[in-house]
Protein backbone atom coordinates (compact mmCIF):
# COMPACT_ATOMS: atom_id res chain seq x y z
CA UNK A 1 0.00 0.00 0.00
CA UNK A 2 1.05 3.61 -1.11
CA UNK A 3 1.42 5.96 2.15
CA UNK A 4 1.24 9.73 0.86
CA UNK A 5 3.03 12.20 3.10
CA UNK A 6 4.15 15.72 3.19
CA UNK A 7 7.67 16.87 1.86
CA UNK A 8 8.76 16.99 5.82
CA UNK A 9 8.32 13.07 6.44
CA UNK A 10 10.51 10.66 5.69
CA UNK A 11 8.72 7.95 4.06
CA UNK A 12 9.05 4.01 3.90
CA UNK A 13 7.27 1.80 1.44
CA UNK A 14 7.85 -2.18 1.92
CA UNK A 15 7.37 -4.08 -1.30
CA UNK A 16 7.66 -7.56 -1.24
CA UNK A 17 7.58 -10.09 -3.95
CA UNK A 18 7.84 -13.77 -3.59
CA UNK A 19 7.33 -17.05 -5.16
CA UNK A 20 6.99 -20.45 -4.16
CA UNK A 21 9.93 -22.31 -6.27
CA UNK A 22 9.58 -26.11 -7.00
CA UNK A 23 13.78 -26.99 -6.90
CA UNK A 24 15.61 -27.25 -4.32
CA UNK A 25 16.74 -24.77 -2.06
CA UNK A 26 20.18 -24.88 -2.88
CA UNK A 27 19.71 -24.62 -6.45
CA UNK A 28 17.28 -21.52 -5.70
CA UNK A 29 19.96 -19.78 -3.69
CA UNK A 30 22.36 -20.46 -6.30
CA UNK A 31 20.57 -18.84 -8.66
CA UNK A 32 19.61 -16.17 -6.35
CA UNK A 33 22.79 -15.19 -5.49
CA UNK A 34 24.37 -15.34 -8.81
CA UNK A 35 25.21 -12.03 -10.14
CA UNK A 36 24.07 -12.99 -13.64
CA UNK A 37 20.28 -13.33 -12.45
CA UNK A 38 20.25 -9.92 -10.93
CA UNK A 39 22.01 -8.54 -14.29
CA UNK A 40 20.07 -10.41 -16.80
CA UNK A 41 16.43 -9.15 -14.95
CA UNK A 42 17.51 -5.50 -14.86
CA UNK A 43 18.49 -5.96 -19.00
CA UNK A 44 14.97 -7.81 -19.47
CA UNK A 45 13.71 -4.36 -18.04
CA UNK A 46 15.83 -2.30 -20.09
CA UNK A 47 18.48 -0.89 -17.54
CA UNK A 48 21.73 -2.20 -16.55
CA UNK A 49 23.65 -3.87 -13.52
CA UNK A 50 26.95 -3.79 -12.71
CA UNK A 51 29.13 -4.84 -9.79
CA UNK A 52 32.32 -3.67 -9.12
CA UNK A 53 34.23 -6.47 -7.54
CA UNK A 54 35.46 -9.73 -9.59
CA UNK A 55 33.59 -12.81 -9.14
CA UNK A 56 30.49 -14.41 -9.85
CA UNK A 57 28.54 -14.39 -6.87
CA UNK A 58 26.28 -11.87 -5.16
CA UNK A 59 28.66 -11.20 -1.95
CA UNK A 60 28.69 -8.77 1.32
CA UNK A 61 30.94 -6.19 0.84
CA UNK A 62 30.40 -5.21 -3.28
CA UNK A 63 29.17 -2.67 -4.98
CA UNK A 64 26.29 -2.68 -7.37
CA UNK A 65 25.16 0.15 -9.47
CA UNK A 66 22.21 -0.48 -11.11
CA UNK A 67 20.25 2.00 -14.06
CA UNK A 68 16.50 1.69 -14.67
CA UNK A 69 17.51 2.65 -18.37
CA UNK A 70 21.25 2.90 -20.18
CA UNK A 71 22.88 6.41 -19.33
CA UNK A 72 19.95 6.79 -16.74
CA UNK A 73 21.01 8.32 -13.20
CA UNK A 74 22.68 5.36 -11.20
CA UNK A 75 21.66 3.69 -7.74
CA UNK A 76 24.76 2.97 -5.92
CA UNK A 77 23.67 -0.06 -3.48
CA UNK A 78 26.73 -2.13 -1.28
CA UNK A 79 26.03 -5.54 -0.50
CA UNK A 80 25.65 -6.11 3.16
CA UNK A 81 24.46 -8.38 5.86
CA UNK A 82 21.77 -8.38 8.38
CA UNK A 83 21.74 -11.56 10.92
CA UNK A 84 23.40 -13.88 7.87
CA UNK A 85 21.08 -12.57 5.42
CA UNK A 86 22.01 -11.02 2.09
CA UNK A 87 21.24 -7.14 1.80
CA UNK A 88 21.40 -4.30 -0.60
CA UNK A 89 21.70 -0.97 0.65
CA UNK A 90 21.86 2.60 -1.10
CA UNK A 91 25.68 3.62 -0.55
CA UNK A 92 24.66 7.48 -1.29
CA UNK A 93 20.99 8.80 -1.91
CA UNK A 94 20.40 10.28 -5.23
CA UNK A 95 19.14 12.89 -3.04
CA UNK A 96 16.30 12.71 -2.78
CA UNK A 97 15.59 8.60 -2.49
CA UNK A 98 17.38 5.51 -0.66
CA UNK A 99 16.20 2.00 -1.87
CA UNK A 100 17.28 -1.27 0.29
CA UNK A 101 16.62 -4.84 -0.69
CA UNK A 102 16.49 -7.71 1.77
CA UNK A 103 16.26 -11.22 -0.06
CA UNK A 104 15.90 -15.07 1.02
CA UNK A 105 14.92 -18.48 0.48
CA UNK A 106 12.89 -20.77 3.11
CA UNK A 107 12.39 -24.09 2.76
CA UNK A 108 9.33 -26.07 2.87
CA UNK A 109 7.68 -29.36 2.34
CA UNK A 110 5.75 -27.55 -0.70
CA UNK A 111 8.84 -26.26 -2.36
CA UNK A 112 11.37 -23.14 -1.40
CA UNK A 113 9.67 -19.96 -1.00
CA UNK A 114 11.68 -16.77 -2.32
CA UNK A 115 11.26 -13.27 -0.86
CA UNK A 116 12.45 -10.19 -2.07
CA UNK A 117 11.72 -6.78 -0.42
CA UNK A 118 12.19 -3.28 -0.97
CA UNK A 119 11.76 -0.58 0.79
CA UNK A 120 11.93 3.27 -0.94
CA UNK A 121 12.90 6.50 1.82
CA UNK A 122 12.38 9.47 -0.08
CA UNK A 123 11.32 12.46 1.30
CA UNK A 124 8.94 13.58 -1.29
CA UNK A 125 6.28 11.28 -0.96
CA UNK A 126 5.42 11.29 -4.92
CA UNK A 127 8.29 9.81 -5.66
CA UNK A 128 7.46 6.30 -3.57
CA UNK A 129 4.46 6.03 -5.55
CA UNK A 130 6.80 6.33 -9.05
CA UNK A 131 9.29 3.73 -7.81
CA UNK A 132 6.74 1.43 -6.63
CA UNK A 133 5.95 0.01 -10.35
CA UNK A 134 9.40 -0.19 -11.27
CA UNK A 135 10.43 -2.15 -7.95
CA UNK A 136 7.30 -4.53 -8.60
CA UNK A 137 8.25 -5.30 -12.51
CA UNK A 138 12.15 -5.66 -10.66
CA UNK A 139 11.28 -8.00 -8.09
CA UNK A 140 9.03 -10.03 -10.02
CA UNK A 141 11.14 -10.44 -13.01
CA UNK A 142 13.59 -11.55 -10.44
CA UNK A 143 11.48 -14.09 -9.20
CA UNK A 144 10.65 -15.24 -12.71
CA UNK A 145 14.61 -15.34 -13.37
CA UNK A 146 15.02 -16.94 -10.28
CA UNK A 147 12.57 -19.78 -11.26
CA UNK A 148 14.20 -20.60 -14.72
CA UNK A 149 17.78 -20.28 -13.45
CA UNK A 150 17.32 -22.88 -10.33
CA UNK A 151 15.17 -25.65 -12.73
CA UNK A 152 18.60 -25.60 -15.05
CA UNK A 153 21.35 -28.46 -14.81
CA UNK A 154 24.15 -27.59 -12.93
CA UNK A 155 27.27 -27.90 -15.22
CA UNK A 156 30.19 -29.11 -13.42
CA UNK A 157 33.87 -28.23 -15.90
CA UNK A 158 36.90 -29.97 -14.62
CA UNK A 159 40.27 -29.29 -15.67
CA UNK A 160 42.77 -31.70 -17.06
CA UNK A 161 45.78 -29.78 -16.85
CA UNK A 162 48.55 -31.89 -18.55
CA UNK A 163 52.27 -31.39 -18.73
CA UNK A 164 55.03 -33.62 -19.00
CA UNK A 165 52.76 -36.30 -19.08
CA UNK A 166 51.29 -35.67 -16.07
CA UNK A 167 47.94 -34.09 -15.18
CA UNK A 168 47.60 -32.52 -12.17
CA UNK A 169 45.24 -33.50 -9.21
CA UNK A 170 43.92 -31.85 -6.34
CA UNK A 171 42.68 -33.47 -2.58
CA UNK A 172 39.28 -31.79 -1.72
CA UNK A 173 39.18 -29.92 1.96
CA UNK A 174 36.73 -32.03 3.62
CA UNK A 175 36.56 -35.00 5.71
CA UNK A 176 36.11 -37.42 2.66
CA UNK A 177 39.73 -35.89 1.61
CA UNK A 178 39.00 -37.81 -2.05
CA UNK A 179 40.71 -36.05 -5.37
CA UNK A 180 39.42 -34.51 -8.40
CA UNK A 181 40.66 -32.43 -11.23
CA UNK A 182 40.04 -28.53 -10.38
CA UNK A 183 36.98 -26.85 -11.82
CA UNK A 184 33.65 -25.90 -9.99
CA UNK A 185 29.83 -25.12 -10.77
CA UNK A 186 29.22 -22.85 -14.07
CA UNK A 187 27.36 -20.01 -13.37
CA UNK A 188 24.37 -18.96 -15.03
CA UNK A 189 24.99 -17.64 -18.28
CA UNK A 190 28.76 -18.33 -18.04
CA UNK A 191 30.35 -20.77 -21.10
CA UNK A 192 32.26 -23.84 -20.26
CA UNK A 193 35.31 -22.03 -21.16
CA UNK A 194 35.00 -18.94 -19.11
CA UNK A 195 33.59 -21.10 -16.03
CA UNK A 196 36.70 -23.41 -16.15
CA UNK A 197 39.14 -19.89 -16.79
CA UNK A 198 37.58 -18.16 -13.70
CA UNK A 199 37.50 -21.64 -11.54
CA UNK A 200 41.44 -22.20 -11.99
CA UNK A 201 42.08 -18.85 -11.28
CA UNK A 202 39.94 -19.20 -8.04
CA UNK A 203 41.28 -22.17 -7.05
CA UNK A 204 44.64 -22.61 -8.43
CA UNK A 205 45.53 -19.03 -8.92
CA UNK A 206 46.71 -19.44 -12.54
CA UNK A 207 45.83 -18.08 -15.43
CA UNK A 208 44.59 -20.69 -18.15
CA UNK A 209 43.83 -22.05 -21.64
CA UNK A 210 41.07 -24.34 -22.63
CA UNK A 211 41.19 -26.50 -25.07
CA UNK A 212 39.38 -29.90 -26.35
CA UNK A 213 36.66 -31.73 -24.54
CA UNK A 214 37.64 -35.17 -22.72
CA UNK A 215 35.21 -38.11 -22.11
CA UNK A 216 31.54 -38.46 -21.76
CA UNK A 217 29.47 -36.18 -19.81
CA UNK A 218 29.17 -37.87 -16.83
CA UNK A 219 26.02 -37.46 -14.33
CA UNK A 220 27.54 -35.90 -10.42
CA UNK A 221 24.15 -36.40 -8.82
CA UNK A 222 20.57 -35.75 -10.18
CA UNK A 223 20.21 -32.49 -11.80
CA UNK A 224 24.09 -31.92 -11.78
CA UNK A 225 26.42 -33.31 -15.02
CA UNK A 226 30.11 -33.05 -15.03
CA UNK A 227 32.13 -32.30 -18.39
CA UNK A 228 36.22 -32.58 -18.70
CA UNK A 229 37.92 -30.13 -20.73
CA UNK A 230 41.69 -30.14 -21.27
CA UNK A 231 43.37 -27.06 -19.97
CA UNK A 232 47.02 -25.53 -19.62
CA UNK A 233 48.42 -22.38 -18.13
CA UNK A 234 49.61 -19.77 -19.95
CA UNK A 235 51.82 -17.87 -17.68
CA UNK A 236 54.18 -19.18 -15.25
CA UNK A 237 52.06 -18.21 -12.27
CA UNK A 238 52.69 -20.21 -9.09
CA UNK A 239 50.00 -22.77 -7.93
CA UNK A 240 48.62 -21.62 -5.10
CA UNK A 241 45.87 -23.50 -3.70
CA UNK A 242 42.51 -21.82 -2.15
CA UNK A 243 39.66 -24.84 -2.41
CA UNK A 244 41.63 -27.60 -1.66
CA UNK A 245 44.76 -28.40 1.01
CA UNK A 246 47.48 -30.57 -1.84
CA UNK A 247 47.97 -31.23 -5.34
CA UNK A 248 49.88 -33.61 -7.30
CA UNK A 249 50.90 -34.52 -10.87
CA UNK A 250 50.01 -37.91 -11.76
CA UNK A 251 51.33 -39.89 -14.72
CA UNK A 252 48.99 -42.63 -17.21
CA UNK A 253 49.81 -44.97 -15.25
CA UNK A 254 49.55 -43.68 -11.79
CA UNK A 255 45.86 -42.46 -12.03
CA UNK A 256 44.15 -45.80 -10.94
CA UNK A 257 45.72 -45.62 -7.37
CA UNK A 258 44.29 -41.76 -6.95
CA UNK A 259 41.43 -42.21 -4.50
CA UNK A 260 39.15 -40.20 -6.86
CA UNK A 261 35.18 -39.18 -6.61
CA UNK A 262 33.59 -41.54 -8.28
CA UNK A 263 32.27 -40.03 -11.10
CA UNK A 264 36.06 -38.64 -12.35
CA UNK A 265 36.75 -42.51 -12.32
CA UNK A 266 34.67 -42.55 -15.43
CA UNK A 267 37.03 -40.09 -17.09
CA UNK A 268 40.17 -42.23 -16.74
CA UNK A 269 40.27 -44.08 -19.75
CA UNK A 270 39.65 -40.97 -21.43
CA UNK A 271 42.17 -39.03 -19.47
CA UNK A 272 45.24 -41.68 -20.25
CA UNK A 273 44.80 -41.58 -23.70
CA UNK A 274 44.99 -37.64 -23.32
CA UNK A 275 48.05 -38.18 -21.60
CA UNK A 276 49.71 -39.67 -24.44
CA UNK A 277 48.16 -36.86 -26.82
CA UNK A 278 49.39 -33.55 -27.60
CA UNK A 279 47.00 -30.62 -26.61
N1 LIG B 1 35.71 -29.54 -9.43
C1 LIG B 1 35.34 -30.80 -9.53
N2 LIG B 1 34.15 -31.18 -9.00
C2 LIG B 1 33.83 -32.47 -9.12
C3 LIG B 1 34.68 -33.40 -9.76
N3 LIG B 1 34.08 -34.63 -9.70
C4 LIG B 1 32.89 -34.46 -9.06
O1 LIG B 1 32.07 -35.35 -8.80
N4 LIG B 1 32.74 -33.16 -8.69
C5 LIG B 1 31.59 -32.63 -7.97
C6 LIG B 1 31.93 -32.17 -6.57
C7 LIG B 1 30.93 -31.05 -6.34
O2 LIG B 1 29.71 -31.63 -5.92
C8 LIG B 1 30.73 -30.49 -7.72
C9 LIG B 1 31.63 -29.32 -7.98
O3 LIG B 1 31.19 -28.24 -7.35
P1 LIG B 1 32.13 -27.11 -6.73
O4 LIG B 1 33.55 -27.58 -6.71
O5 LIG B 1 31.77 -25.82 -7.34
O6 LIG B 1 31.56 -27.04 -5.40
P2 LIG B 1 31.32 -27.58 -4.02
O7 LIG B 1 30.23 -28.59 -4.06
O8 LIG B 1 32.63 -28.00 -3.42
O9 LIG B 1 30.84 -26.25 -3.34
P3 LIG B 1 29.56 -25.35 -3.61
O10 LIG B 1 29.67 -24.69 -4.96
O11 LIG B 1 28.37 -26.24 -3.53
O12 LIG B 1 29.64 -24.37 -2.52
O13 LIG B 1 31.06 -31.52 -8.65
C10 LIG B 1 35.91 -32.97 -10.29
O14 LIG B 1 36.71 -33.72 -10.85
N5 LIG B 1 36.20 -31.66 -10.14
Amino acid sequence: MVRLGTVRNRLHVPIRCAALIDAPEAAVRRALFSRQVWIRTAVALGGTAEFAAAGSRIVAGDLARFTARPGGRPWLLRVGEVNGRPTLDSVTSTGRSTVSVRFDTSSSGAGCLVTVEFTVSSRVAFLNACYRPILIRYGEMLLGMTTLVAREPVRVVAGAWIAEGKVLVTRRRDPTGRWELPGGKAEPGESDEEALMRELQEELAIRSKVFRRIGPVVAVAPGVEMVCYRVAATHDDPIQLTDHDAYRWVEAAGLSTVDFLDSDRELLDSLRIALQMPA
